[in-house]
């Protein structure tokens, strides 16, 4: 894992974005098409806010989420809403996205369906992910009723239901992870700081995000 400490978030996030449309026109010189797979939650927002408007063939790149709330669209805690209105916007409407929420009243049900649309999008080339100060990544939480399916089975995707998850989720395994081309984390503050660190001494079972640290990245600022 290689650590980038920045002296503020919001030259992180530039910076990030700038680094993420590189690989993604590197990724787009060998490859008709480019994969971008994202995390929700609250830290992404400003990376899409500027990586939208990068110049690079968007009409050839597929965006997806790294997890999803189980949530319809209109809810405010959809990952969904947030990239379409953050990072499907400017250059990049352009892109193809992939969607994760199908609608159905549970992830079970449209698993098939969902594994059978995102077999062809693996691997991902260019891997954004969050962390939370408990450890968990994408939706693999410490504790989640699926967790050894999530780290260790052979499905790429896994309906998840946790302690820390306020409802179901679906969650990229970290096989499809592990297979990202290029990985980044984007964490800020002291705390998501100590829990990093924290991470790199124990298991995945008890810091998931140990399962996708060899290899990536992590972009660390303080606020
Ligand atoms: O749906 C989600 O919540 C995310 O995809 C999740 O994996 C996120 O990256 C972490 O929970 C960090 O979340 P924050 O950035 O909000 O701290």
């Amino acid at each position: 894992m290689e650590l980038k400490e920045y002296p503020d978030a919001e030259m992180m996030m530039l910076d990030l974005a700038d680094r993420l449309a590189s690989e993604l026109r590197t990724a787009l010189t060998s490859h008709e098409h480019a994969s971008l797979a994202v995390p929700g939650g609250t830290t992404p927002g400003p990376v899409f806010d500027s990586l939208c408007g990068a110049d690079l063939d968007w009409d050839r790149v597929h965006v997806f989420l790294t997890d999803e709330r189980w949530v319809p669209e209109d809810s405010p805690r959809s990952n969904t809403a947030l990239v379409r209105r953050r990072l499907l916007t400017e250059r990049a409407a352009a892109a193809t996205y992939v969607p994760l929420y199908a609608g159905t009243e549970t992830p079970e049900e449209a698993l098939e369906q969902l594994e059978a649309t995102f077999a062809p999008e693996m691997p991902i080339s260019v891997l954004l992910l969050g962390m939370g100060a408990d450890m968990h990544t994408a939706s693999i939480f410490p504790g989640a009723d699926r967790l050894d399916d999530a780290l260790h089975g052979s499905a790429l995707l896994v309906p998840m239901r946790a302690p820390g998850a306020a409802e179901p989720r679906i969650t990229l395994s970290a096989r499809a992870l592990r297979d990202a081309l290029s990985t980044h984390i984007v964490i800020t503050g002291a705390d998501k700081r100590e829990a990093l660190e924290k991470a790199r001494r124990l298991t995945p079972e008890e810091a998931p995000v140990a399962a996708v640290l060899k290899g990536a990245t992590v972009h660390w600022a303080e606020s």
